[in-house]
């Protein structure tokens, strides 16, 4: 079985992707394989300098992430034109890692955790979508909090998104992580028993 786990910035993805892996789910990250092909040499990273310029790039040749996500959160034409560049190269490795994950042991859970998976339309790729849910103002105290950001930077980050009760709206799976890790631990637990996974 395989499922598409989404959410919003800092709803608790990872922490729900973390304990789905713990009891042998095997794990796609979108946001991983982002970073890959930002990696100096790859071809993506080149389309990316082209576009948006050298000044993306810090001196040793690495992307410059603080600046290009200064630039691609406060503009939204910048952002889908980088999402233009790098949206394709991201969904043909995940289709591929899915597939390769899937030939080698078929009973497993195969979880793929993506988080524009509704922005880019891609809920018919998996079986079931699981969503992590939490409020609003929860989602921008935690994003806050965890990346030290302000605001004002919190609030244009959660902008680029789908609002987080529309995809709460939208999930086959809610998972409501706004209370203490052992609660969604619980609400994970139930869901493998329904499955019967194990
Ligand atoms: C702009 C970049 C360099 C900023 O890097 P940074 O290290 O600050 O953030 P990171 O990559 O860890 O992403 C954190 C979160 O931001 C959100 N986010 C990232 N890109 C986007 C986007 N294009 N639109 C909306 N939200 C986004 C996601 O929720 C993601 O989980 C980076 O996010 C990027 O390369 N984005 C383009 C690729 C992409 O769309 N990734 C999203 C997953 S498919
Ligand atoms: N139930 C919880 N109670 C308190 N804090 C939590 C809980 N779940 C997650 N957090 C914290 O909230 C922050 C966001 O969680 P996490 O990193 O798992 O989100 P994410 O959705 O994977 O984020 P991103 O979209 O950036 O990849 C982290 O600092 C995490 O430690």
């Amino acid at each position: 079985m395989n499922i598409g786990l989404t959410g919003g910035i800092a709803t608790g993805k990872s922490t729900v992707s973390r304990m789905l892996t713990s009891r042998g789910a095997a794990l796609i990250d979108a946001d991983v394989i982002a970073r890959q092909i930002m990696e100096p040499g790859h071809r993506v990273l080149a389309a990316v300098v082209d576009r948006f310029g050298q000044a993306v790039l810090l001196p040793d040749g690495t992307l410059n992430r603080k600046k290009l996500g200064e630039i691609v959160f406060s503009h939204p034409d910048e952002r889908k034109a980088l999402e233009q560049l790098t949206h394709p190269a991201i969904r043909t490795e995940m289709k591929k890692r899915m597939e390769e994950l899937e030939a080698e042991k078929p009973h497993r859970l195969v979880v793929a955790d993506i988080p524009l998976l509704y922005e880019s339309g891609l809920e018919s790729l998996y079986e079931a979508i699981m969503v992590v849910y939490v409020p609003r103002e929860l989602q921008l105290a935690r994003l806050m909090n965890r990346d030290e950001l302000s605001r004002e930077e919190a609030e244009a980050r959660l902008k680029a998104q789908m609002d987080i009760e529309q995809k709460k709206e939208r999930a086959d799976i809610l998972i409501d992580n706004s209370r203490g890790l052992e609660e969604t631990e619980r609400q994970i637990e139930q869901f493998w028993r329904d499955k019967g996974l194990s």
